[in-house]
């Protein structure tokens, strides 16, 4: 069988999402961090989602790199090609979602395309086009005080018209509810009137069942990891798959448990206190990074002190809003988003070298910075810790056996799930 879906990730955590999600409905799926320069071997892979970090980045180096990965996810077969980007539909008026989509439409002669950027396990829903994280809108869920890609409206038809020339159209529950056939005549007459991007309304498994089914022959499909439930199921009625047990099996971990979070999300700020309640953990400020390198050494001899397989311990840059936006007047946003992450990936390179086999990153951009130092090729995906996040294995440099990882995005997962996710991965509560 040949590669079933190809899929293109604007970041990291995001695209260990889809993966994750693919792997449970059954597809066997492997992770690249950037664009592999060689071939794949795709006797026993269905689907390879390839990681880039073009969420925030300039929107030219955004299309070029999503174009690189394009080309190379065809040259392997791949049937059908998936956008993926944040559930929160991470952007801003310049891009990225919009340009890389019409750029991905072009090079594929396709003319119309499907935005999801719903998982509603994860409280992430679209009611008339506006999207909802739990009970609040996108505005008002946190995404507001996001420290690159604030974002101050819901109305994701609004939003998506500022990125693109091309007109915006949406597919409402209501036709969902209609099923299938409905939804494809929907798109038909959207098609008919012009409409290139159309934003799905999404409240649950059902609507993503129906969507699965309309728009699994679309040359490019866009969106959340949602999609990437129910799409498999479809591949699999039309013969595409072949059947497998466990697509998700690793090898056992060992070395030390370590934490380091760069996300200032709501979730992951719960999380690090949750953490601080029972645990120790180091705090890194942006502006200290910028005085000197003292605050490094400092952050691995506390660490050199704590570390060991069974406690894990916490380096974090995680700050509340307030703390953060006086950063970033001091600083500069850019400026101080690099200080951390180049922190972070430092403190990654050098504790892995030391003995951390078990790793946990907190926060897209950041698990970018770490998966680069760290000189992650591919990554193997394994069990689910929480919806969204599961446990990967890779190969690094200075470690014999596996490095387990754990990149997690920043509003995923439950409040304990520094501490959980270790004893997830020594079998102790299962996901
Ligand atoms: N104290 C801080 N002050 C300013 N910027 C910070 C601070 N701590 C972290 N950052 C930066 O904020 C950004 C957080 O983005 P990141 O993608 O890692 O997390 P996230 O947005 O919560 O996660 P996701 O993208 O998975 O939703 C990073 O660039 C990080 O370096
Ligand atoms: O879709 C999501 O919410 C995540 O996979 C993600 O991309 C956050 O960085």
């Amino acid at each position: 069988m040949s590669l079933v879906l190809g899929a293109i990730a604007d970041d990291f955590t995001g695209a260990t999402d889809l993966a994750n999600n693919l792997v449970r409905a059954g597809m066997r799926c492997i992770q690249t961090i950037g664009v592999p320069d060689h071939a794949l071997d795709a006797d026993d892979v269905d689907a390879v989602v390839v990681a880039l970090k073009s969420r925030s980045c300039p929107v030219e180096e955004a299309v070029s790199d999503s174009l690189s990965a394009l080309e190379w996810l065809q040259a392997q077969g791949a049937r059908q090609v998936f956008f993926k980007y944040c559930s929160t539909f991470d952007s801003t008026p310049r891009g990225n979602i919009g340009p890389v989509a019409d750029a991905l439409l072009e090079r594929l002669g396709a003319e119309q395309t499907v935005m999801v950027p719903a998982f509603p396990v994860n409280g992430r829903t679209v009611y008339q086009g506006h999207l909802f994280v739990g009970d609040r809108l996108l505005n008002d869920s946190g995404m507001q005080h996001h420290p690159l890609n604030p974002m101050r409206d819901a109305d994701l038809v609004r939003v998506l018209a500022q990125q693109t020339p091309h007109p915006v159209g949406l597919l409402t529950h209501a036709t969902l509810t209609q099923g299938g056939d409905a939804a494809k005549v929907r798109l038909a007459e959207l098609h008919r009137d012009g409409v290139r991007h159309v934003i799905c309304d999404t409240l649950d498994e059902n609507d993503l069942n129906v969507l699965a089914e309309s728009v699994a022959d679309l040359a490019l499909v866009t969106g959340g990891s949602g999609l990437g439930q129910t799409l498999p199921e479809v591949y699999r009625q039309r013969g595409w798959l072949a059947p497998v047990d466990n697509a998700g099996q690793l090898a056992v971990p060992n070395g030390a448990s370590l934490v380091l979070s760069g996300s200032c999300s709501q979730a992951t700020l719960g999380q690090v206190e949750h953490f601080l309640r029972f645990h120790e953990g180091f705090a890194l400020d942006p502006l200290a990074l910028a005085e000197s390198d003292a605050q490094v050494e400092e952050a691995l001899a506390f660490a050199h002190e704590r570390l060991s397989e069974t406690t894990p311990v916490l380096i974090y840059a995680s700050a509340a809003p307030e703390r953060v936006k006086e950063a970033q007047r001091r600083l500069g946003a850019a400026q101080a988003g690099e200080l951390v992450e180049r922190a972070l990936a430092r403190l990654a390179q050098a504790l892995v070298g030391e003995g951390v086999g078990r790793l946990v990153v907190a926060g897209g951009e950041t698990s970018g910075a770490v998966v680069s130092a760290l000189g992650v090729a591919e990554l193997r995906i394994g069990e689910q810790i929480d919806p969204g996040v599961p446990w990967t294995q890779t190969q690094v440099a200075g470690r014999e056996a596996p490095l387990s990882l754990a990149l997690k995005s920043g509003n995923f997962g439950g409040v304990d799930f520094f501490t959980r996710a270790f004893e997830t991965l020594r079998g102790e509560r299962p996901s």
